[in-house]
């Protein structure tokens, strides 16, 4: 099997290298300088520094020479999932592409999956996402990921391709379930950031980890997800992992929110776009989900986090 990764942030860098005892693996960067400095310095010091890039990957820029591999996995973020592919079309035809981003596209709406297949509608799309931290998964920790492929055939290759003897890859043929748990994570990881940065406790904390769960429920089974997923690794299994560590950059940029400082704007926080385009489905589609837009507010400012928090806790009192 080869696999290319196109896309050398953290993520990419790191399911790179991963991989590389299953086969020829390919880091695609778009940029030439970065490129070259990762395959000579065998480390990505820009994205994932004080790890090593084994021996056996091949850094590259040239798209042409990635995209011969039997399967590419996308690892850029959700909002540039569009740009990145429409930029390559006629090199991703027909490939199998498995999207690794979290988030929902706020000018469609869409997940990853449908992106791919308005982009590229020959390719054979899947997902790969769940609690992973590129950290963790570079330095060879035990991870379960989740694989998404409507195509059971498809599936089952992938899943014995990319499994790795410390990343261990459950499938499931719910790709909008899987879609929805990884990218609405975030969002909760966000607020429970902004929670303990405040000052507001673990208990408050809880309550938002369990009614944001809640929330990822109500708009996941709205559109079309199957309750179990959400029940998986891509669902509450990454929103516990997210909502509790300081590895993740969204409960960090919710931690800075919490204590009204700033935050570095180079940083991939895909939660914050994602609780927008959530925010306007939801009420288009007249859902109740107090925390996403709460968090939106947030994000853009809108709000202050002492008017965040008035917002929630008047909110009319309810059945559980
Ligand atoms: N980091 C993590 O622990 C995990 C991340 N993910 C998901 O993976 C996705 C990527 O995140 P991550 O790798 O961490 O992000 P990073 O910010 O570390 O890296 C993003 C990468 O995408 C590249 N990129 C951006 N736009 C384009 C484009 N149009 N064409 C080609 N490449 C592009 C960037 O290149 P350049 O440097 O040139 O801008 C950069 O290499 C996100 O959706 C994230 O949620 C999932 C699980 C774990
Ligand atoms: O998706 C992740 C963990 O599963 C990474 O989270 P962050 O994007 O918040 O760093």
């Amino acid at each position: 099997m080869s696999v290319s990764v196109l896309g050398s942030g953290a993520f990419g860098t790191s399911l790179a290298i991963s991989l590389t005892g299953n086969g020829s693996v390919t880091l695609w960067s778009r940029d030439q300088d970065q490129a070259h400095h990762m395959q000579t310095a065998r480390e990505n010091t820009q994205r994932l520094p004080g790890v090593a890039l084994p021996a056996d990957i091949k850094v590259t820029s040239n798209i042409d020479q990635a995209t011969k591999a039997d399967v590419l996995l996308i690892a850029v973020p959700m909002q540039k999932l569009r740009d990145a592919l429409q930029a390559q079309a006629s090199d991703l035809a027909g490939k199998t592409l498995v999207a690794c981003c979290k988030g929902i596209e706020l000018s469609s709406g869409l997940g990853p999956i449908s992106v791919i297949q308005q982009t590229i509608p020959d390719a054979r799309p899947a997902l790969l996402t769940g609690p992973s931290f590129a950290d963790d998964i570079a330095r060879g920790l035990p991870t379960a990921l989740t694989l998404a492929c409507a195509d059971d055939s498809l599936s089952l290759t992938l899943q014995h391709d990319l499994t790795t003897a410390n990343l261990r890859l459950y499938r499931t043929t719910d790709m909008i379930g899987a879609e929805l748990g990884g990218a609405l994570k975030n969002v909760m990881a966000i607020g429970c950031g902004a929670a303990i940065g405040a000052g507001l406790g673990e208990s408050a904390r809880a309550a938002l980890m369990t009614r944001g769960f809640a929330e990822m429920q109500r708009f996941a089974l709205m559109r079309g997800a199957r309750p179990d997923t959400l029940m998986g690794l891509s669902g509450l299994g990454d929103l516990v992992l997210t909502c509790s560590s300081e590895l993740s950059r969204n409960y960090r940029f919710g931690l800075s929110l919490g204590r009204n400082i700033q935050f570095d704007t180079h940083t991939t926080v895909e939660g914050v776009a994602t609780a927008r385009a959530m925010t306007e489905i939801a009420t288009a589609e007249g859902l109740d989900m107090p925390i996403s837009t709460t968090v939106a507010d947030l994000s853009s400012g809108a709000y202050s986090v002492t008017e965040a928090i008035r917002a929630l806790l008047n909110r009319p009192l309810k059945e559980e």
